[in-house]
């Protein structure tokens, strides 16, 4: 068995683990990567980047179906869900090279395609090297969930894992889970010609503001999904091309292909967690707020820490962890400022408290500032006049901010600047945004928020009314 020493061993190549192997060896850390299947892990190769290509396709082929409005005759898109599927290929393939082995070769890191599997505290068996490093980062992602439920393991269904993969379009996709791949895949679908069925056990978006998620909800059932809640999933039946979902309730909804979306579970199987004493619980691996696992050599970032599961909580988790191994400074995770983004047509934005969550932490102090999209004359030329974006506002200072509607995932990145910063509504209210972008909504909420401090106040009135017998 070949020994191998090194400062930081990084467990897992997706964007957790090469943020982090990219920032430790170019700042002069030498640095052994490990990676069992794909470089680049979920998001690259079966998470954000195919089912944003899939998205795209699909708006493509709405953008033909909907073209009246803007004077261009509606078409019956000719849609080739193989060629879709080839477009989603050819968007990994751009992407895959930033997340080769050959970059990090070139930044100096040891990359060794093979599973880690701890066998003390301080080593890692990895094929047939032995690694001995100063520090870890475990960084092995997440799975998707498949819940024991009676029948499924007889039928055919696709994951995260499958789906891209999939040349035949669905006659009729049912997807079990209506949480963000849910919603965000049945988009897709249903404007790629399938018939969609969500069959959710709670409430759809349940993590998000449900009168912003009934934004979405609501253009979602438009375009002809069909969307049921509190309808858990209760067992499966039929073969492939005829499958049937039962609900607790007793309903049967019927479809050509399943796609199981229920969640994700921790990726620490193979990791034999034990042998280093780090403990892991039914969300993932137990860290603290500086990300050390149970193991104080040993750090834990991305999905399976659990918490929020983003890409970029993984690589900001990445930048908090190198502080403290790289340079042995006290660094903490904070999450007040990380945002969240649903990319369906519209999109959904979260970050901070949502109002509900505000409420009940501030009571009266609290003050909800909103701007609806119609107002803005952009969205109004691009037809996009859907949803709306409100602020939670303690003492002057924004704690929270949700939007629905068009690009709301851009706009949401502006307020974690202002959460990140602590900055004042004040502050938003001095910015100026380009005339017309859909930005304008972020200062003229800010607007909203003073407007009734200056129009409705009998003292502005009082102080406007002396200043001007004074004026020359
Ligand atoms: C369909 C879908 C859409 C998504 N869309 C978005 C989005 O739009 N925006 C967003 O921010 N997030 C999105 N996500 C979430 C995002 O993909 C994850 O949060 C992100 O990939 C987590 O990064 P990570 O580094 O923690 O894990 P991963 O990217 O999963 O990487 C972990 C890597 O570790 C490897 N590994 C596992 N065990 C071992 C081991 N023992 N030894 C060596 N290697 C190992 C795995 O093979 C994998 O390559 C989406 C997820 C899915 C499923
Ligand atoms: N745009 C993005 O950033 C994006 C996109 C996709 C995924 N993701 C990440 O991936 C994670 C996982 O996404 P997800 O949508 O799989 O999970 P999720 O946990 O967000 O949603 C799963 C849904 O499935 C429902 N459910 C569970 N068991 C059920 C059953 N038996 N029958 C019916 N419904 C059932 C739950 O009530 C829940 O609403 C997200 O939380 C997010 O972190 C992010």
């Amino acid at each position: 068995m070949e020994k191998l020493t090194c400062d930081i061993l990084v467990i897992g190549a997706g964007s957790g683990g090469l943020s982090v192997a990219a920032g430790a060896s170019q700042m002069g850390a030498s640095v052994i990567l490990l990676e069992g299947h794909k470089m680049g892990g979920d998001c690259l190769n079966f998470g954000c980047v195919p089912s944003k290509a899939l998205l795209a396709a699909g708006k493509a082929a709405y953008g033909q179906a909907h073209a009246n409005d803007f004077g261009v005759a509606d078409q019956t898109p000719l849609v080739d869900y193989a060629a879709a599927k080839d477009h989603v290929h050819d968007v990994i393939a751009q992407i895959a090279p930033m997340d080769s082995v050959e970059r990090f070769e070139g930044f100096g890191v040891k990359v060794i395609q093979e599973f880690g599997r701890f066998v003390s505290p301080t080593e890692v068996d990895a094929g047939d090297t032995r690694i001995t490093a100063r520090r870890v980062v475990i960084a092995t992602g997440s799975s998707p969930l498949v819940p024991p439920i009676p029948g499924l393991d007889s039928v055919p269904y696709e994951t995260n894992e499958t789906l891209f993969d999939l040349k035949e379009k669905p006659d009729h996709l049912l997807i079990i889970g209506g949480g963000p791949i849910g919603l965000e895949m049945a988009q897709a679908h249903v404007r790629l010609g399938s018939k969609v069925t969500v069959i959710e056990g709670a409430k759809a978006l349940g993590k998000d503001d449900p009168e912003m998620a009934a934004v979405v909800l609501d253009s979602l059932r438009a375009e002809g999904v069909e969307i049921v809640e509190d309808a858990l999933a209760a067992e499966i039946r039929g073969e492939a091309g005829a499958i049937e979902v039962l609900t607790k309730d007793g309903a049967t909804y019927a479809g050509s292909h399943l796609l199981m979306a229920v969640g994700r579970k921790s990726n620490v199987d193979k990791l034999n967690l034990e042998a280093a004493g780090i403990e892991s619980t039914r969300t993932g691996i137990k860290v603290d707020d500086s990300l050390k696992t149970t193991n104080k050599k040993v750090y834990a970032i991305g999905d399976v820490a659990g918490g929020l599961q983003f890409t970029h909580v993984a690589g900001y988790h990445a930048g908090v962890i190198i502080k403290s191994a790289l340079f042995g400074m006290p660094s903490k995770v904070k999450t007040n400022h990380i945002p969240w983004a649903t990319y369906t047509d519209p999109e959904l934005a979260q970050i901070g408290l949502t109002e509900a969550q505000a409420r009940a932490q501030y009571g009266d102090k609290l003050e909800v500032a909103r701007f609806e999209y119609h107002h803005n004359d952009r969205a109004i030329a691009e037809r996009k006049t859907k949803g709306l974006i409100k602020v939670m506002v303690v003492k002057g200072r924004p704690i929270g901010v949700s939007l629905a509607g068009h690009q709301a995932g851009e706009q949401c990145a502006l307020w974690s600047m202002v959460l990140a910063n602590n900055m004042k509504m004040s502050q938003i209210a001095a910015m100026i945004a380009p005339y017309p972008t859909i930005a304008e909504l972020n200062k003229r909420v800010a607007g909203a928020y003073f407007s009734p401090k200056l129009f409705d106040s009998p003292f502005v009135k009082r102080m406007v009314g002396f200043v001007q017998r004074w004026m020359p």
